[in-house]
Order: C-alpha cells, then structure tokens, then sequence
C-alpha cells in the first residue's frame, strides 16, 4: 500500500463521481460499470493509474458540473477487467483523503485540482485508549453476531494508527452514505475515531436490542419446533442406545388417546406434562408404571362420552312392567322422577334409595331404570366400606395408589351417564381411617357433585350426569346428611301369593332359559310353587325362592342329559324329591300354648320376622335378667315393662310380694341375632303378665306395639313386613297399635282377609286378647 506522504500529487487529476459508495483510504474496493461507464472511465483514465473519487449528491444538469463533496478519495487503480456479458470490473485502492479545490469538464470527463490531506496523529493516552476501546467494541459486536471477516479482525487488531483504524472500522459499521461522507470529511484522527466509536457503540446497542427480541421470538415461536427437533434427537439416542420401537410407538398410541379423550383444557395441560415426564423415564423403572397407569386412567375417563337418554316415558312404562310384576306405587314414583327429569335439562334433584328386606326387587328395579333410559349400568356394594379412600382413592404418591371405586367404575362403564346404584347404604361403616359417608356425599351432593376429585386423578371430573340409585335393607343406620338427599322408596316384601305370580311370571321363565330347557320348558304346578315357598324358603323377598327354582331345573337338565324320561310336569311330591326334606315349618301353629312365652313381631333386614319373649321367674332379689342380644332400646322397654307391671299387679290378681323376693329373667330365642327397637314392649308386658298370673298365652296371637309407663301402646314402623312374617309363621291374630291401622291399607287384600287384626290403644286390651 503506498504510503500518503510519498504521493506526489499531478496538478490535475482525473475525477470520478461516485453516487453509491463513498471511497476511503485504504480501502480495496470493485467498481463495476457498464460498457459506456467503462469507456468513459478508460478515456478519462488515459494512462493514468491514480483517480479521484469524489461522491456526488446527484445527477448533473445539462451543460452543468454534478454536486460534488468537498473531499474525495484518491485511489490507485490496480486493474481493469472486462466482462464476458459487457461492461467490467475496475479494482481500485484508496490511497489518500483530497481536497476537491477546482473541477474542470473536458468533453464527457472531469478533472480536478486537489490537494491531498495528511493526516498527523500524535500517540497519547486518549489516543491509546480509543483504539483499545474501539477493538474491545468491535468484538462484542462480533460477540451479537455482527459478521466480520477473520483477516479484517486480525488487522484491525495490528493497527494502532488511530486515523487508519477509524478509516477501517467505519467500512465495517452500518452508515448511511451522508454518514459515511462525513467520517470521510472528519479530518482530526481523533475525531474521526470518537465517532466511529459512538456509530459503534449504536450499532452494537441496536445487536443486542435485536438478540433479544430475536431470543425472545425464537421462545415463542420456535417451541413446538425446538420440541419437534428434541423429540427427533431423542429418537436418534432410543435409536442408538438400542431401545425398541415399540416404546415409541407406545407414546403414540397414549398421545392418540390423550387426543381422542376429550379432556377439559386444565387436565389435558395436566396429561401432556405427565407424557412429557413419561417420555423421559425407564420403562424398566417402576415408576414408569405409575406414570402410565395414571395417563391411561386420565385418557380412558370418558370425558364426553355419554349415552343418548331414552326420553319416552311411556317405553319406560313398558320396560318396568316387562321386568316386575306389581310394585304399583315404587313404578308409579320413578315414572314422576323421570318424567321431571326429561323437562328439567339438568335437575339437581333427590336421589332415590329403594329400601327394602333382600330379594324383593331394588336392584333389578335400578337395571330396569337403566334399561329404560338406555343407560349403562352400575351397580357397587358399599356394605363394610370403612376407609374413605375407597370412594375418594390414594394420593398417587402411594406405592399402588388407585383411583377409588367410583372412578374405577366409570373408567370401567365407559360413559359419564350411567345409573349408578349403591348398594347397602345402610351398612357403610366408619374407623380411623376416614369417614367413607362424607365422601359419599360429595359423590351423591348435586351442588359439589360436577367438581368430584378423586385423589388419585387429582383432577375434577364432573359426575352430575350421572344418575344415582341408593339402596338400603334399614333407613335407620343411613347417616342422617345422606338420608336427608334422598328421597326413600320402600319395598316391603311379598305374600305367597305375589311370589307365585313372580315365580311363574319372571322366575320360572328365567331359570328355565338359564339353565337349557327352554325348548322342554318344565310345567310347574301353583301348588309345586306354594310348596317351595312355605316349606323351603323363608324370606321376604323372592331370592331363595328363584335359587330353588334353578336347583329344581338343574335337576330337571340332569336328567335330560341322562337320558331319563323328561319331566314335564313339576308337582309337589316332584319338589320334595329334588330338594328333600322341608327346611321350614309352621312354629306358631306346631307349639302349644305356654305361661310366660309370647309371641311378637320384629323388623329385621330381611323383612318382618316373628320373635318368641320368654320371662321365667326364680327366688332371688328383685333382678332384672336380660339376655338373647338384645339392644339397648330393647332393655329399656323390658325394663320399662316391668315397672308397668308391677306398679299395676293388682289388676291381673299379681301378689306384689312376689317381685320382692324373686329375679326375674327375659329372654329372646334366636340368641345369636341382634335385637333392637321400642316395639316388643307389649310382648314383654305380656310375657311378664303371663308368667306371674300363670294364665298361658296364646301362640298365634302375634303382637308389635312400643309401650309407654302408662300402658299406651305407641305406633310402630314395618307393619307390612311384620304382617307377612306372622302369616308365614302361621300366625291367625295379629295385635298392633291403633295408630297403625292406617297402615292396613298397604297390606294385600286376601292377607286381611286371612288375618284377624286387632289394634289396641293400652296394653290392658292386648293382655286381654292374647292371654287365656
Ligand atoms: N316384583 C318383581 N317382579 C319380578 N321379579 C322380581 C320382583 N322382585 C324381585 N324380582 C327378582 O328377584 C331377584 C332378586 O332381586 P334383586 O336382586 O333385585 O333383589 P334386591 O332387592 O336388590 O336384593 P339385595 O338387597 O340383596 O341386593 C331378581 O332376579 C329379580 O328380578
């Protein structure tokens, strides 16, 4: 590079306007021109080798001079080269800053006298400290991604002339051509350089403003692509550390899923983040079953799976005339809540309980509902439940956590709109580990219900559409905030006569199909029938009743299968033959009369039963003995009816010294079972009066009524099922509180008719019926 203080300078030199660049010393630089540019530059050059370069700020008039700035660029220039398609390339080298002084037109050609500017620049600290600062700049420049060719940067590094740096660094920093002008016109070194800095110092501020909103862009808008590539990389590193496909196309399978459920916008941002973690973990790893195990759970949940309801009532009608016979009023009452619940888009309405003895229906009632409404259903024995995670489900954090058995079950059922029946309300229980009822009210509450959150899915799950059925052999130990939603529906249980029609309406027909006769379906006798029911079964409802059924029809396969001739006819005898010997006998009507023993009525869960109250007296001191598992409330009404008897002995010719000197003990057969209730007291003031006056007490008189230390017989509950019991018992009189006679009305006209029913306000009245 020649070196400016050795340039002797011609009086006149060629000039060249430049209107798209600015040329500085030092700079190497392409000049490329047309074929009539080239020509012009050629005849301008005439063997010159040295060339100012001057901008013009536009384009001249005719006849004038262009607009040229003041200083120019002398530059040598180091070649001509022409280009295959015309025009060429004029390489050139700034050599020196010039001073335009006068400008001349010689045809289509300038020339100008110019003075070349020497520049003088005397090291000092300012000086010093510029350059390092202005290098220090330019690499966090290049540090912002500023591009910089390598040998520039080693240069730039090797000059410590601050005129020359300025002149170098400011080719490399973004100016507008006015700006560049001015750099060039800059002739203080110093000067030049604090400018080129404060340009730099813009343009690296205008980098990092730029990387940020670049950086922050790329956040945004490059995620899902930045996930796509990780996901392509770790595909590679499963690829390479041999891992099979199967895992991949297993997180394939679970996002479809994810995909297809459905989820509400909050759990699926919950089962995305999940696969995520899932991706990343060993599937050797126990761990990895937990995850899967819950992704499956939220993904299988049937989000918005739902059946379309069956909104014809009148079908409904049908469907459970198909499937129960009787049951007037307990159809009568799901027809009215169906038909509410068809008008009222979404009723938070009661939930209904079917209490009753086992065996009379509820169940079969709630697949009929179903059924009707074209519904799946459900049905989940809550007897014995005693922890609330049960219901609720184990944090996942346990080791085996599941959800609890509601979710279990919809998961299973697969819509979110089942009839969902609980059994055995009436048996939940409550330990340590939680109260099971409470989470059952949340289950069943319609205000909390559509936010249920199970702690296993941690999630809520909305089960407001489903429809709960609860059933229940006993109200009374229903906690009270359950029974308080529900609206209760009673099934007493069956006379004979209803249970035949059953049998061979619905029974026998069943069981002849289950068991393979229905092509040589049996004839059963009504007679066969009665038999089953007096002598082999004993029940309110018709349970046992449709197991001997099947027991009488296996029997009947067998010997098909056997070979032996068919039977075709089922009689009597036929039963005794296929079920042996009679399992159940008329108690009442076998024994005979005795002092001290009476007969009463009980409400058991399985329905009405018939008890037998024992007193015995021995020598003693005034002892109250009380034994065959009676409750509390029952030894209250056994004392209470002492008392009674003794404050009015004199009526039943009962010496008083007798209660001074003896003990008296009551008992309750069937010791084993569980007694309670207020309603045996006229039976123990019975018993009592009975033994101590030694008048016998009539077996089949059967007595139920709570009594008060006045000798007022109060009002019962279950006197339906007590009916019944004592019927089957063989029982022919039946006492209760007069308060109950409105109750009569529930009870089957030929069991009235069969019965003598005498209701009684004071005990006095029972004493006088049933004692001889
Ligand atoms: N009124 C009826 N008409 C026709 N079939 C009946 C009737 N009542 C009961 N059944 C039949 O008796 C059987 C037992 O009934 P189900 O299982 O519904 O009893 P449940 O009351 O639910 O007993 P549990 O309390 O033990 O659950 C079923 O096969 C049912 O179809």
């Amino acid at each position: 590079m020649p070196e400016t203080a050795s340039i002797v300078m011609p009086s006149l030199v060629p000039l060249y306007p430049l209107r798209e660049i600015v040329a500085f010393p030092f700079m190497i630089f392409p000049l490329f021109l047309n074929g009539d540019e080239l020509a012009d530059f050629e005849e301008l050059l005439d063997r010159e080798q040295y060339v100012a370069l001057v901008r013009a700020r536009g384009e001249a008039l005719p006849g004038q001079l262009p607009p040229l700035c003041q200083v120019g660029t002398l530059c040598k220039v180091d070649q001509i080269t022409r280009l295959p398609e015309g025009g060429g390339k004029v390489l050139l080298e700034g050599v020196v800053r010039v001073q335009v002084l006068e400008v001349s037109r010689a045809g289509r050609t300038l020339h100008a006298r110019c003075e070349p500017i020497h520049e003088f620049v005397e090291k000092s600290l300012v000086s010093d400290a510029l350059v390092q600062s202005l290098n220090a700049l330019l690499k966090i420049a290049l540090s912002y991604g500023r591009p910089l060719p390598d040998d520039v940067m080693k240069m730039i590094d090797l000059i410590d002339n601050p005129a020359r740096l300025a002149d170098l660094v400011a080719l490399y920093v973004s100016l507008s051509l006015d700006e560049q002008q001015q750099l060039l016109e800059t002739i203080d070194p110093l000067e030049r350089l604090k400018k080129v800095y404060m340009h730099l110092t813009a343009e690296v501020q205008r980098l990092q403003v730029k990387g940020e909103v670049q950086a922050e862009v790329t956040k945004r808008v490059g995620k899902s692509q930045k996930e796509f590539l990780l996901r392509e990389q770790m595909k590679q590193i499963q690829e390479e550390l041999g891992e099979d496909d199967s895992r991949s196309a297993e997180m394939i399978d679970l996002r479809r899923k994810i995909d297809a459920a459905g989820m509400p916008v909050e759990v699926r941002r919950i089962a995305d983040k999940e696969l995520k973690r899932l991706e990343r973990i060993n599937p050797a790893s126990p761990e990895y079953t937990v995850s899967r195990t819950y992704l499956d759970y939220l993904a299988g949940m049937p989000w918005r799976v739902a059946t379309q309801d069956n909104n014809d009532i009148n079908q409904a009608e049908t469907v459970l005339d198909e499937d129960h016979y009787d049951l007037q009023k307990v159809k009568e009452r799901i027809l009215e809540y169906l038909a509410v619940r068809t008008l009222r888009e979404r009723m938070k309405g009661p939930i209904l309980c079917f209490v009753g003895p086992p065996g009379v229906g509820k169940t079969s009632l709630g697949k009929s509902i179903a059924r009707a409404l074209g519904r799946k259903f459900i049905r989940m024995s809550l007897g014995g439940m005693r922890d609330e995670a049960e219901i609720r489900g184990h944090r996942r954090t346990y080791i085996g956590a599941l959800p609890g058995r509601i979710i279990q079950e919809i998961y299973r059922c697969g819509t979110n709109n089942p009839v969902f029946m609980l059994d055995e309300v009436d048996k939940i229980g409550l330990d340590f580990r939680g109260d099971p009822a409470s989470a059952l009210l949340e289950v069943l509450d319609p205000e909390q219900n559509n936010s249920f959150t199970d702690h296993y899915l941690d999630v809520p799950f909305d089960l407001s559409n489903v429809m709960f059925i609860t059933t229940a052999n006993l109200l009374d130990p229903v906690p009270s905030a359950l029974k308080d939603r529900m609206e209760v529906l009673s099934l007493a249980g069956y006379t004979d006569e209803e249970k035949e029609k059953i049998a061979v309406r619905y029974l026998i027909p069943k069981e002849v199909e289950e068991n393979g006769l229905a092509q040589t379906p049996p004839d059963f006798t009504a007679a066969a029938i009665y038999k089953i029911i007096s002598d082999h079964t004993r029940e309110a409802g018709v349970r046992n009743l449709q197991r001997n059924i099947a027991s009488v029809c296996r029997k009947v396969a067998k010997e098909l299968t056997q070979g032996k001739p068919h039977r075709e006819t089922i009689a009597p005898e036929t039963v005794d033959e296929f079920l042996g010997p009679r399992k159940f006998f008329n108690e009442v009507a076998a024994e005979r009369d005795r002092v001290g023993v009476v007969t009463g009525l009980a409400w058991t869960e399985t329905g009405g039963d018939i008890i037998f109250v024992e007193a015995t007296r021995m020598t003693g001191k005034r002892e109250l003995i009380l034994t065959g598992s009676l409750g509390e409330v029952m030894k209250e009404s056994a004392r209470a009816a002492l008392s009674f008897v003794r404050a009015n002995c004199a009526e039943w010719g009962i010496d008083e010294q007798l209660f001074e000197s003896s003990d008296i003990h009551i008992h309750v057969p069937a010791g084993a079972i569980p007694k309670d209730g207020p309603s045996a007291g006229i039976t123990m003031v019975t018993a009592i009066v009975s033994l101590l006056s030694g008048r016998a007490a009539r077996r089949d008189v059967a007595m139920t009524g709570e009594i008060s230390l006045t000798g007022r017989v109060l009002a019962i509950g279950g006197l339906k099922e007590k009916v019944l019991a004592a019927r089957r018992a063989g029982v022919r009189t039946v006492l209760a509180p007069a308060r109950n006679r409105e109750n009569l009305e529930d009870i089957p006209i030929d069991v009235q008719n069969e019965l003598e029913f005498i209701f009684v306000e004071d005990v006095r009245e029972a004493l006088a019926a049933a004692l001889q």
